[in-house]
């Protein structure tokens, strides 16, 4: 069964190849004939399709806008199994003694000295929306509507997100990006929004290569419910704004931003809504962010950043580092299973 798919798909693949260079929709090709499951038949078109969508048009793109959609980088079926983990990790956020709350926000100074979020990139940690506590320290709402984000280390450290990031899927598109070590540093389940409007190259500095984000959609997102907005082609006009790591006299380190937020007029920005299972590559130098949801639709993500490690300097004034724990594995290397 798997070599009758296997060699079906080959054939289907190199057809559909053949297709697009001569300059025909790869939608004419039908899929390869029984005994293959229409399961099996939608994971091979998902799969082609996004093979010759990036192939063919994938670097180029994240060159000249900063981003590239990926449509159906996961089966509908894979981003349940993703999202049911999320959940599942709210469940767990309430055991959590600590309270930690994640904001993109300048007068967050909260954030940036706590120890929690600069020890994070070695566990699953919980980030709480800024509003998530009362005066008395206790969670206001339930903790799946007041849970940000979950990170920093799930790519490493939780196996269903480990299977995911060193997947196939992700080797291919470092592939196609021309990348010859690249290492996933970091990782995000984000339930919910929103972000300001940022690059980043603020926090995960990286050069000559800047960090390529995976941003990939659990959930429809769409204007309604924050979806991503991306500024076009402003990967093109450096780093704006780092956090950076600072020590004190008794070696103490916080974290500083360099520079005040720029300030990004709404007219640079375009929507970019998606369908579930869509992947969006996030140049690091691009300008992004998400609205608020204003709809009653949760719109999950998760999210991991890769770098280059061949001739390329990874900032040592970047918050998050690589530890004992916390390794860089190479995506080429990295069994998905520990
Ligand atoms: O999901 C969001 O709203 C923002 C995510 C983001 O900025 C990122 O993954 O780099
Ligand atoms: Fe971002």
């Amino acid at each position: 069964m798997r070599d009758n798919f296997a060699s079906a798909a080959t054939g289907w693949w190199r057809a559909f190849r053949r297709k697009i260079a001569r300059g025909m929709k790869p939608t004419r090709l039908s899929p390869p004939a029984s005994p293959i499951t229409q399961d099996i038949v939608c994971a091979a078109r998902s799969l082609c399709a996004f093979l010759a969508h990036y192939t063919l048009r994938g670097n180029q793109q994240l060159d000249r806008d900063g981003y590239v959609v990926l449509e159906d980088f996961l089966r509908p079926a894979e981003c349940d199994e993703l999202v049911a983990a999320g959940i599942e990790m709210t469940k767990q956020s309430q055991d959590t003694s600590h309270k930690a709350i994640f904001s993109t926000t300048e007068n967050n100074k909260q954030q940036l000295k706590d120890d929690y979020f600069m020890k994070s990139n070695d566990k699953i940690s919980f980030f709480h929306e800024a509003d998530a506590f009362g005066p008395d320290g206790e969670l206001q709402v339930d903790p799946d509507v007041s849970l940000n984000k979950v990170g920093h280390a799930l790519h490493l450290l939780h196996p269903i997100f480990r299977c995911y990031t060193y997947s196939d899927r992700v080797k291919t598109v470092c592939k196609e990006l021309g990348l010859q070590d690249p290492a996933v540093v970091q990782s995000m389940y984000i339930y919910k929004n929103p972000v300001v409007a940022h690059q980043d190259a603020t926090y995960l500095h990286s050069e000559p290569i800047p960090a390529v984000g995976f941003w990939i959609a659990l959930q429809d997102a769409t204007v309604q419910n924050g979806c991503l907005w991306m500024a076009s082609g402003s990967h093109k006009s450096g780093v704006h704004r780092r956090l950076l790591r600072k020590y004190d006299n008794e070696s103490k380190v916080s974290l500083e931003y360099d520079r005040p937020a720029p300030v990004y007029p709404q007219s640079s920005f375009t929507p970019v809504p998606v369908s579930k299972g869509t992947c969006i590559l996030i140049h690091g130098l691009v300008v992004h962010k998400s609205a608020h949801n204003k709809s009653d639709k949760s719109r999950h993500a998760y999210t991991f950043h890769v770098v280059e490690r061949h001739n390329n300097k990874y900032s040592e004034e970047n918050w998050l580092q690589e530890g004992e724990n916390a390794p860089f594995l190479n995506v080429y290397r990295t069994p998905q299973i520990v």
